[in-house]
């Protein structure tokens, strides 16, 4: 199985291309989607964070207050520290779940869509890795617009983590996200068939289909020896 790694910055557009990559029939384990099942009320993860950040982080409705939660992590290293050293087990779980979902599926190619994939090292887990690049700029333009942030909040949830140019450095695929949609279209159109193409011998055997095969052989090696 060929695991891409997808990441980027806050706002640079890995949602929009992982949609894309959905819509071309590549399934995509979405890494903010498993963190926010980490936070859900009941659940380990939530008890964690509860109990270290107090109660005040909650809405009447027990569930995380995800702004008030953001605010204030956003703001403080210390506290963004703590909440990833809680939240990091039970991402990298519910990640490695996903992925074995899809395994279990069959699937040949997937894409994990990681925002923090270099910070979190699970970058030595996929090959290859796009990064969706944006200029600072755009992507402070974005973030605020997209999330109605002010200025402040936007440079500190930037800040909060590598910068998009060091992210670019370590990747195998760039992906200059600062033009218009059709722009995006036409270098997604490029990413697709490389990572359409045929699979190596090391993702075949990681894949389900080389897993059966490695153990359809091993079955018929037995026999064949027993008959000798
Ligand atoms: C702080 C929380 C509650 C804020 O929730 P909110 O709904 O406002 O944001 P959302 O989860 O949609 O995240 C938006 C983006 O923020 C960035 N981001 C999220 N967490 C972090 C973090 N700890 N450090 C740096 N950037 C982060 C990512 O680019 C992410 O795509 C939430 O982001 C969270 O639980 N973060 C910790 C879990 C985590 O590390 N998530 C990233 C997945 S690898
Ligand atoms: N090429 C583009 N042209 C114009 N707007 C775009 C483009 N790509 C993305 N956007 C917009 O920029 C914003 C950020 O994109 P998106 O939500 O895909 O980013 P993200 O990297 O997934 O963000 P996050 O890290 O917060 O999950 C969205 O409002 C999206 O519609």
């Amino acid at each position: 199985m060929r695991i891409v790694g997808l990441t980027g910055g806050i706002a640079s557009g890995k949602s929009t291309v992982s949609n894309l990559f959905k819509s071309s029939g590549i399934p995509v384990v979405d890494a903010d989607v498993v963190a926010r099942n980490v936070l859900k009320k009941g659940s380990g993860g939530w008890k964690r964070v509860v109990g270290a950040f107090g109660e005040e982080i909650l809405l009447p409705s027990r569930e995380v207050d995800r702004p008030k939660l953001g605010q204030m992590v956003f703001s403080s290293d210390s506290k963004r520290q703590l909440l990833n050293k809680l939240m990091a087990p039970y991402i990298s779980t519910g990640i490695f779940w996903e992925i074995l979902k899809q395994w279990a599926k069959g699937a040949k190619v997937i894409v994990v869509d990681i925002p923090l994939l270099f910070e979190a090292k699970m970058d030595k887990w996929t090959k290859p890795i796009v990064v969706v690049w944006v200029s600072e700029e755009t992507q402070l333009k974005r973030l605020m617009e997209r999330d109605g942030l002010s200025e402040e909040d936007a440079r500190n949830r930037i800040m909060a983590q590598m910068s998009l140019d060091s992210k670019r450095s370590k990747a195998d695929v760039v992906i200059d996200n600062n033009g218009g949609l059709d722009e995006l279209n036409h270098q997604f159109n490029m990413v697709l068939s490389e990572i359409r193409r045929p699979l190596t011998w090391t993702e075949f055997w990681r894949s389900r289909q080389g897993a059966f095969s490695v153990l359809g052989s091993v079955v018929l090696g037995v026999l064949v020896c027993k008959r000798l």
